[in-house]
């Protein structure tokens, strides 16, 4: 059995708790903002980069030690103290909630862990080790960020730009004529080369000629 089912989840509006305001609760709330989160931060010190995230409107914090009443509405609860007994309980008590639960200092303890992601427009890539090395996740994350460069997000927006023609105006078997022509590899070269209107061309001239 395989342990860790990985989805890409919309969080935009979702209600997120993170207990603890130290460096590893800042870098999973700049992670959960950047993807539209509600976040509820609970605890006694946050720091400074922490604290500039605070807007009371996305990012809110409560000024306390957590207590098991603090779970609420939270989909996603995030336990990031230091100290071993606090999210024991904390997972205890989301595990109680149903809901899901990711404990820093315990993959044990987690209903789900983070990956280490990297994103390049409509390119996201979620790199998991299981645990087995945080650090190793960060290493195969950055050589990704060396394959795929600025072009594959320029790449996509281009092809998304095409679903809506492709599937509207082409049969099923010459879609799929189009798609296999529009990612047989000369169209990403081409946008490799900054050749953007000749890219565009070659997606015109195979529409057109499926089109006839
Ligand atoms: C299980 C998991 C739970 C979770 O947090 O979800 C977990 C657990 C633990 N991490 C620890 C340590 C470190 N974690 C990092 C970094 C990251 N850790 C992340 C995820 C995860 N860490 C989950 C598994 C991911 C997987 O492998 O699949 C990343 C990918 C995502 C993120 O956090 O956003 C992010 C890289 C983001 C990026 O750069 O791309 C670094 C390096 C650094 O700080 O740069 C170190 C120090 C070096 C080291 O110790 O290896 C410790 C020991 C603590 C101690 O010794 O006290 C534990 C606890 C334990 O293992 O028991
Ligand atoms: N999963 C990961 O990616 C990593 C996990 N770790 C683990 O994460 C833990 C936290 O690391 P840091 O953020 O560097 O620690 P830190 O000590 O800087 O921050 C801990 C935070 O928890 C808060 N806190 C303490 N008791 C609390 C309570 N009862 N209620 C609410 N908040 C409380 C503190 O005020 C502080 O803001 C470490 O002990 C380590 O085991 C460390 C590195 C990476």
């Amino acid at each position: 059995m395989s342990q860790y089912y990985p989805i890409f989840i919309d969080l935009n509006a979702l209600p997120i708790l993170v207990v603890g305001g130290g460096n590893v609760a800042l870098r999973k709330v700049q992670t959960l903002l950047h993807h539209g989160s509600l976040v509820r931060v609970i605890s006694p010190r946050l720091v400074p980069e922490l604290r500039e995230l605070i807007d009371g409107k996305s990012c809110f914090w409560v000024e306390k030690e957590y207590s098991s009443d603090d779970i609420q509405d939270a989909r996603l609860v995030f336990s990031c103290t230091e100290i071993e007994e606090v999210n024991a309980q904390v997972s205890q008590d989301a595990k109680a909630h149903y809901r899901l639960v990711n404990v820093v200092d315990d993959p044990e303890k987690c209903s789900f862990i983070v990956p280490s992601i990297m994103e390049q427009g409509d390119l996201k890539i979620a790199v998991s080790t299981g645990g087995s090395s945080p650090i190793v996740a960060r290493q195969v994350r950055a050589e990704l960020e060396d394959l795929y460069g600025h072009e594959m997000a320029e790449y996509l927006t281009l092809l998304k730009s095409w679903r809506n023609r492709a599937k509207s105006d082409l049969p099923p078997e010459k879609r799929s004529i189009f798609w296999n022509r529009a990612t047989d590899g000369e169209v990403r070269t081409l946008i490799k080369a900054q050749r953007l209107t000749e890219a565009k061309g070659v997606l015109e001239k195979c529409f057109q000629s499926l089109s006839d």
